[in-house]
């Protein structure tokens, strides 16, 4: 991806990396997240602030106000239905497909932009937040196709351009050595894992800053979730990553920061070792330790 449009920033009207304003000073102590030792200030990667959310009539998210700071792992954790998956899809507007689904209070602020701002086009702030699905669900197509189809949408046609996106994609999704000498092979006969690993590499290969995975292991293995915890491990150092996650093993092995959710709330966000080993609320230690959910 030519560096020019790496930096393009969300919104079209504010200046890439334009600092964003501070976060409420107010927030409850649980839901503060501690900082990194040594770590300057910086910008977080988003930025969610009291914010409501609908589906029709149904309120599913309670005034959450959370930070997800830049290239740090953070886990969604909670019992079914608490609203992990919204409030990861709000990340990129993918609730914008659904009918009736709305935020109708707060602001998200990703790259100094709200991205509720008229001027966002959904299309290219999913260029810059990426998505990872339960289910992989790659195209049937060859793997190359599949890789190089975000790029060639966005206008790329130089084929040794997309050769090397795509194989840079595809190392950095750790699948490279396994498929090199298959590029045109159809992509729907590589194993679950590694079709996962191959949603992950079409899903960098647009350069995105922030990826978004919903329980991308659901469907894999051991091994398979092996492979994809080793993965998003490496991706860190170059992207910020959001993983909704039903175990609790993998939240401690791949995050940074866990923010638990009941009933629509943030209930309480930080360290993941700090709240698995000694979580500042009842009901978070509930959850954690089994008693629900
Ligand atoms: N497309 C939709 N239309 C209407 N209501 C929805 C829709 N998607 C989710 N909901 C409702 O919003 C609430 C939160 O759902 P969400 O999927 O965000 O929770 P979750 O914590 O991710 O759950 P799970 O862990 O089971 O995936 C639930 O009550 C759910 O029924």
């Amino acid at each position: 991806m030519p560096e020019a449009q790496k930096t393009t920033p969300v919104s079209p009207t504010a200046p890439a990396q334009t600092p964003a304003a501070a976060v409420p000073v107010a927030q409850p102590s649980a839901v503060t997240p501690a900082a990194k030792p040594d770590a300057g200030p910086t910008v977080p990667a988003i930025q969610v602030k009291g914010v409501d959310f609908s589906y029709g009539s149904n309120k599913v998210l309670k005034d959450v106000t959370i930070d997800i700071p830049t290239n740090e792992v953070v886990a969604f954790i909670g019992p079914s239905g608490c609203g992990k998956t919204t409030l990861l899809r709000c990340f990129n507007r993918m609730n914008d497909l659904v009918p009736g689904a709305r935020v109708t209070r707060g602001s998200i602020i990703i790259e100094g932009a709200n991205i509720a701002d008229p001027c966002i086009d959904p299309v290219q702030l999913r260029r810059h937040v990426g998505m990872v699905f339960q289910k992989s669900n790659p195209f049937p197509q060859s793997i190359y196709d599949n890789v190089a189809y975000g790029p060639r949408t966005l206008g790329e046609k130089n084929k040794k351009k997309l050769d090397e996106i795509v194989e840079k994609s595809l190392h950095r999704a750790a699948l490279w050595d396994e498929v090199k000498d298959r590029l045109d092979d159809i992509a729907t006969g590589l194993s679950g894992g590694q079709q996962q690993r191959l949603c992950i590499a079409r899903t960098m290969a647009v350069d995105p800053e922030i990826i978004l995975m919903d329980e991308p292991c659901s469907a894999l293995d051991p091994i398979a979730t092996a492979h994809v915890e080793d993965l998003i491990l490496e991706l860190k150092e170059h992207y910020t990553i959001v993983i909704v996650t039903h175990n609790m093993q993998q939240a401690t092995r791949v995050s940074d920061r866990t923010a638990f959710f009941y009933l629509g709330e943030l209930i309480e966000y930080g360290d993941t070792r700090q709240m698995f080993e000694n979580p500042s609320i009842k009901r978070t230690e509930d959850y954690i330790s089994g008693r629900f959910g």
